[in-house]
């Protein structure tokens, strides 16, 4: 039997959701026809011309690695950080960011337009001033063999042993390198993920660019005391010592196979459990478990498109579904009559009572529910609401908290996502109800990956 053929010169005609090359080419099957083989090619861009090595060449869709540009994007562009092609991190930082921000829109737009929605509501990408050293928050993982670092490319089992990180904040990082090297020094073992053994699990790291404060959550499959407490001990001499601005030293517990940032029991090491930080001119107070914007100077361009476009009014009635620790409510909450907020997470309704208090807002309500229970609720509480803000995860609010938000009738709605899909989706299930979408804002609050936020605005015709 001859050996199916696995080089190819091919053209990358678009990118996939994942921000990887995608490729045609043609093989011949046992039988001598003709076959069709998608590539995925990681680290190419559109209209790329390249000689590829397909991993699988007998499948239907392959991985494929390039082993020769024949002509590149004229896009292309050094990739600064030396963790670029393995770290999963950042997938795009061998592509100006003008070729990033044009390729966001074009995304955003293409999702509208398979919705039926005019395209040409979408305006272009608004990008950041600065788009590296922007995020306030990372996770990292802890390998079996003691490295701590963030996950491979395409291979969620490994994780690679991390020297910096160009997107994330430079103090955290910093500090987050010395507990690195703690973990070395003292032989810690991380987590056999298969296994269920081993010590250090996670490392999650948060820093406020306005207040510095610097919060540092180790995840840890046993108790910090005991017969870890000498090296517990040395970890928080070494921290305090060196990195003052670490206002919060935490250890938490989890003993569970779930390998997610969890805690059964939490454990104060050093400081208080929560870190202040501050955006759009409020404070807030952040525990490990708190969601928070995770590109704080781009957020408050989210707040600001979020005031301009939606156009609050001092007799007005608002709702906020999916409202977190309140930082979209604050500062709306300032110009309406009345607000209520919705959020599932009880810990970050407690803080968004605490923060409305602490940050003199006293017109706001917040209830602890899902969205599709609480929005009829606070409906009786407070009657049909003049404005309504939405700002769901990921998977978007869904048809059902859709059609109550459309039953509701807000005159105006504000719609801010984290994902153009599950957006445009979202959105069709209010045309019935009588609302035109009359703007669409992207902001790029993730340089050099392929994600997009947009803040939308939708009104109910006359
Ligand atoms: C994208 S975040 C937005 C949070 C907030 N607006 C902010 O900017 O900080 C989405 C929020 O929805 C919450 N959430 C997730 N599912 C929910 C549900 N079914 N009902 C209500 N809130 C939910 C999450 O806990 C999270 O706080």
């Amino acid at each position: 039997m001859t050996e199916p053929k696995r080089y190819f010169d091919t053209t990358i005609n678009h990118l996939d959701h994942k921000g990887n090359g995608q490729a045609v080419v043609w093989r011949e099957n046992e039988q001598g026809n003709p076959k069709k083989l998608k590539l995925n090619v990681p680290l190419t861009l559109p209209g790329e011309e390249v000689h590829v090595q397909v991993d699988r060449p007998t499948k239907k869709r392959s991985r494929a690695h390039v082993t020769e540009f024949l002509k590149t994007n004229s896009e292309r562009v050094e990739a600064p950080c030396p963790h670029f092609e393995i770290c999963g991190g950042c997938v795009w930082q061998h592509w100006s960011y003008s070729g990033q921000l044009n390729h966001k829109t074009d995304y955003v737009k293409r999702q509208l337009e398979e919705q039926g929605f005019n395209a040409a509501l979408v305006k272009n990408t608004i990008g950041a001033e600065t788009p590296w050293n922007y995020r306030n928050k990372m996770e990292f993982t802890f390998s079996p063999e003691g490295n701590m670092g963030l996950h491979e490319q395409g291979n969620f089992r490994k994780v690679f042993d991390m020297k910096t990180c160009l997107i994330a904040g430079n103090d955290m990082v910093e500090a987050a390198l010395e507990v690195s090297k703690w973990a070395k020094e003292h032989e810690l073992p991380g987590y056999l993920k298969d296994e269920h053994e081993g010590l250090l699990r996670h490392l999650m790291v948060r820093q406020s660019f306005a207040t510095g404060e610097i919060m540092l959550a180790l995840v840890a499959t046993d108790r910090p005391d005991g017969k870890l407490k000498d090296q517990v001990d040395n970890l928080v001499q070494r921290i305090t010592e060196k990195y003052p601005n670490v206002k919060s030293l935490l250890w938490l517990v989890n003993t569970l196979w779930a390998d997610s940032i969890q805690a059964e029991e939490t454990f104060v090491l050093a400081g208080r459990d929560f870190i202040y930080d501050e955006l759009a001119g409020f404070r807030y107070r952040l525990w490990w478990n708190t969601f928070f914007q995770t590109n704080p100077k781009q957020a408050e361009k989210l707040v600001e498109l979020a005031l301009e476009v939606g156009k609050p009014q001092a007799d007005e009635t608002m709702f906020d579904l999916f409202c977190g620790v309140g930082t979209f409510s604050l500062p709306f909450a300032k110009k309406v009559k009345s607000l209520a907020g919705v959020e599932i997470v009880e810990s970050s309704i407690e803080s968004a009572k605490r923060n409305a208090t602490e940050n003199d807002v006293h017109n706001t309500y917040f209830l602890a529910n899902n969205a599709r229970n609480g929005i009829d609720e606070v409906r009786e509480q407070f009657g049909q609401p003049d404005l309504l803000l939405v700002d769901p995860p990921r998977s978007g609010a869904g048809g059902k908290v859709m059609r109550r938000i459309g039953r509701a009738q807000p005159k105006r709605i504000v719609y801010i996502s984290c994902n153009p899909e599950s957006f445009a989706s979202d959105i069709t299930e209010l045309t019935p109800f009588g609302y035109e979408l009359v703007t669409v804002q992207p902001v790029d609050l993730f340089p050099h990956t392929v994600h997009v936020e947009l803040v939308s605005l939708l009104e109910l015709k006359k």
